[in-house]
């Protein structure tokens, strides 16, 4: 929609901050409403169908909790859930700010605002909304931010990486990275194997203010518990047998920079106690010594599994969550990305046609047809597997149906083996472990899966050490 023709609302109790956004925005827009009173958002509402509302963040000026906001908020949602809201906000909290976007706002501003700033925010918000998500809406303005390479609607690119999808779900990633990524939020990265929390992870640090600084990556689940605490905080020669020198942690090398934690769902309640310890006190001890070093990181972090319903289970602390979940991106499987399975295929072919000296190649209807309908438990790692598999395999200029053959490691079924055991006892545990595999450790699902109760599972789960 066109500034021009939208209906908006503000709603402020600072006279001063009405008047200016009056004079700014009256000559732009089809008509402008502004109300001091958020009592009267529920009169307002029902008898106008306003386009966007811009919503004061604190409303009394001794409480700066921000809480008003997001109460006012949650009520614009209840009368009208497709309405935008932009929060402002005179307090420059990051945090709240970024909150806001969580509960359902679709972007803010902070007072005092640069005019064009306050202008691009809500002509990009109007047409993003019109656009249905079809087209990218990368914010070009923040400090941080970089420029879309290609100019492409369809990808958000960086410097250094390139992040496929125009799917409704991927363009709400991309904004969002484009939003937090100069923010020092810590993120939550949530998605199954292979949907590019890594990829996602990296393109966070690149916008951020800290790209000039070192991005540390740490896959949690490949450390063993002995090893957890060396890798991350480092130690001092003899401090343990096999500390044969001084070595510098994984948090103290990302000082400055990005931390991004992998597979956090995976580690055990006193990894979990250890982690937070240093993410509440912003210090750093290493084994053998008792000085504090003090670190300064944006953490980001990924998993794979529901860790909220572990939370729930008391498997994983609510008090790290909360720590580590500032912000939320959530990555779709690739089923469920509609036509971001073509462009992806057809991005990989690009890449794997050059470096197979295969120009030229294409994929015919069928093949593409055969793409689009499988389900890709693997997600975008196993699509781009098997587009290699095919480049490789391919005998003409096109790429037919039966040259795509999807992997035999997200598929054990169809390799069609004798069971490698007669043993039950061993028969039961693979089984459930191939349950829990398939719903990504959700202990319900898998338990509802294999026909018993989740407390016989856990059961299970006790007796055969899993
Ligand atoms: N949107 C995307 N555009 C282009 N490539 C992508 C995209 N998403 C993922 N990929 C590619 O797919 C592969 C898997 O991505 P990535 O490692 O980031 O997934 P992940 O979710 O971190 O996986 P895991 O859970 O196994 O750690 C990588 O080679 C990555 O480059």
């Amino acid at each position: 929609m066109k500034l021009k023709n939208a209906k908006i609302l503000i709603v402020d109790d600072d006279p001063d901050v009405l008047l200016a956004m009056k004079m700014l925005l009256q000559p732009e827009v089809h008509q402008l409403t502004t109300e001091k009173n958020p009592e009267n958002l529920n009169a307002l509402i029902s008898r106008n169908k306003f386009d966007l509302i811009i919503l004061d963040m604190n409303f009394k000026s001794a409480l700066n909790t921000g809480n008003e906001g997001f109460f006012w908020l949650s009520k614009i949602r209840e009368q009208d859930k497709d309405v935008l809201v932009i929060m402002i906000t005179a307090y420059g909290d990051i945090d709240l700010a970024i909150r806001s976007l969580k509960e359902g706002a679709r972007d803010f501003v902070v007072k005092p605002w640069r005019n064009e700033k306050l202008i691009e925010v809500i002509s990009e918000a109007l047409d993003k909304q019109a656009s249905n998500g079809k087209s990218l809406n990368v914010s070009k303005s923040d400090s941080a931010s970089q420029p879309n390479k290609n100019g492409s609607a369809k990808t958000n690119t960086s410097n250094l990486i390139e992040l496929i999808g125009e799917s409704e779900a991927m363009q709400d990633v991309f904004y969002k990275i484009d939003k937090i990524g100069p923010t020092d939020a810590n993120v939550l990265i949530l998605g199954e194997n292979g949907t590019g929390k890594d990829l996602v992870a990296r393109a966070l640090h690149e916008r951020s203010l800290r790209n000039d600084k070192p991005y540390v990556a740490v896959d949690l689940g490949a450390l063993t518990e002995t090893l957890f605490e060396s890798e991350l905080f480092g130690h001092r020669k003899g401090a343990f047998t096999d500390a044969r020198e001084d070595r510098t942690g994984r948090i103290e090398a990302a000082s400055g920079g990005t931390l991004f934690l992998d597979e956090i769902g995976n580690i055990s309640l006193y990894q979990q106690a250890k982690l937070l310890s240093v993410l509440q006190n912003r210090h750093i001890v290493r084994l053998g010594t008792n000085q504090m070093i003090p670190v300064d990181i944006r953490l980001i972090c990924a998993t794979n599994v529901p860790i909220y319903e572990l939370a729930s289970e008391a498997r994983f602390r609510k008090d790290l969550i909360y720590r580590i979940n500032t912000v939320e991106i959530t990555l779709p499987p690739l089923r469920k990305r509609g036509n971001d399975i073509e462009l992806l295929a057809q991005h990989f072919l690009k890449i794997y046609s050059t470096k197979y000296n295969k120009s030229g190649l294409d994929f015919e209807p069928s093949a593409l047809l055969k793409l689009k309908q499988y389900n890709w438990p693997g997600n975008v790692r196993e699509l781009q597997h098997t587009i290699e598999r095919a480049v490789i395999m391919a005998g003409t200029a096109f790429i037919k149906a039966n040259e795509l053959s999807f992997s035999p490691i997200e598929h054990p079924e169809m390799t069609n083996d004798e069971p490698k055991t007669f043993q039950l006892h061993d028969i039961e545990k693979d089984t459930i472990l191939k349950a829990i595999e398939k719903h990504q450790g959700n202990i319900s699902k898998a338990a509802k899966e294999l026909g018993i109760t989740r407390t016989a599972l856990y059961r299970r789960l006790n007796k055969y050490d899993i």
